[in-house]
């Protein structure tokens, strides 16, 4: 048999900075010659992140997440490395996702000699943090899920730190350190730089089935009976908008900022008005940030948003007042 293929998941919050730290590790393990493998998930139907990763074998799992509805399409994936196994994998989650059931899969009597789980990396966004906390701002439902992304991580990178103070940062460090209980180190971070030493340490040497089988729940397309505890995160949705017509900056950057706080994250591939280039973006934090797609490219603009109990409805209004009216 084959060694065993070496994993890392990563994990925390939409937009807390997941596939910024999977480029990081990409770059090391193609350093280090490591085969690698990458699984991303993503919530909507639609990949706009595919482009970064063009020289990777890579699969996505997209329309659902990998803890709850998909669970059937991840045991296929890993499959597919039983088959032409890789040095090195990493499996990056959606941002709802609990990372316990990733694990879970990994510990089934097909896997577990194929896989070695070496960490769960989790990213915790210090930008937002206290407004998740806050039963003010924020649901039990993420609430529950930063709480689990946290407790079920071997390293956590607290991220996003050049947005906050200290006394927040410290504010931060101080509750995360009451959720864990083991000695899991949190590493502070901007665009989740991290010694590669640290990043790609092993951290985990065992995988632990957890001992009493629940019902999930997931959501309606989930009615099988596994080990785990988790949110409900149905509530949390992703909403595609195709066919966008080139728009000015400006006027999209403000659109997504006045966007209903549900908003928790937008990404898609957009073209500016007398700009022939298409940019791909991203928002998080309430900030957007734009980056040339280079070379050509299949994809076309498109637009998703993933939120809390998101208003479909109006989002779609003020999103066709804002920029189909206008471009008529
Ligand atoms: N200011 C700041 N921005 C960051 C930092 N880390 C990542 N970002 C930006 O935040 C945005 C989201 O980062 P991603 O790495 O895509 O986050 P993610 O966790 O993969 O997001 P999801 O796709 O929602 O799961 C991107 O625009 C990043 O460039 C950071 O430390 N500081």
């Amino acid at each position: 048999m084959n060694k065993p293929v070496e994993v890392y998941i990563l994990s925390g919050f939409l937009g807390s900075g997941k596939t910024t730290v999977l480029k990081r590790i990409v770059d090391e393990c193609k350093k280090r010659d490591q085969k690698l493998g990458i699984i991303l998930n993503e919530l909507g139907d639609t990949n706009v992140e595919n482009h970064l990763f063009e020289d990777e074998k890579m699969y996505e799992l997209l329309n659902g997440c990998i803890c709850c509805s998909i669970q059937d399409d991840l045991k296929m994936t890993l499959n597919q490395f039983v088959e032409n196994p890789v040095d090195v994998l990493l499996i990056e989650g959606t941002g709802v996702a609990n990372p316990n059931e990733i694990v879970e899969a990994l510990a089934t009597p097909e896997f577990i000699d194929r896989f070695s789980l070496l960490s769960i990396i989790s990213l915790v966004d210090a930008s937002n943090y206290l407004d998740y906390q806050s039963i003010f701002s924020s649901s039990k439902e993420i609430r529950t899920l930063l709480k689990e992304q946290i407790t079920s991580a071997s390293l956590i990178i607290l991220n996003k730190t050049d947005l906050v103070s200290d006394k927040k940062l410290d504010k931060i460090n101080l509750q995360i350190n009451k959720l864990i209980t083991h000695d899991v180190p949190v590493v502070q971070s901007s665009f989740g730089e991290v010694p590669a030493d640290v990043l790609l340490q092993t951290r985990i040497r065992t995988l632990k089935l957890s001992e009493e089988p629940k019902t999930c729940g997931c959501s309606s397309t989930c009615d099988h009976d596994h080990s785990h505890d988790h949110v409900n995160h149905a509530a949390i949705k992703a909403i595609k908008l195709e066919d966008l017509p080139v728009v000015e900056k400006k006027i999209f950057e403000k659109w997504l900022k006045e966007l209903p706080n549900d908003v928790l994250r937008g990404k898609g591939i957009i073209q500016f008005k007398d700009d022939s280039a298409l940019y791909s973006f991203q928002f998080a934090s309430k900030k957007l940030a734009v980056d040339k797609v280079e070379g050509t490219t299949s994809q076309k603009p498109i637009m998703i948003l993933i939120g809390n109990s998101l208003n479909v409805e109006e989002i779609r209004a003020s999103y066709e007042k804002t920029f189909l009216q206008l471009s008529r």
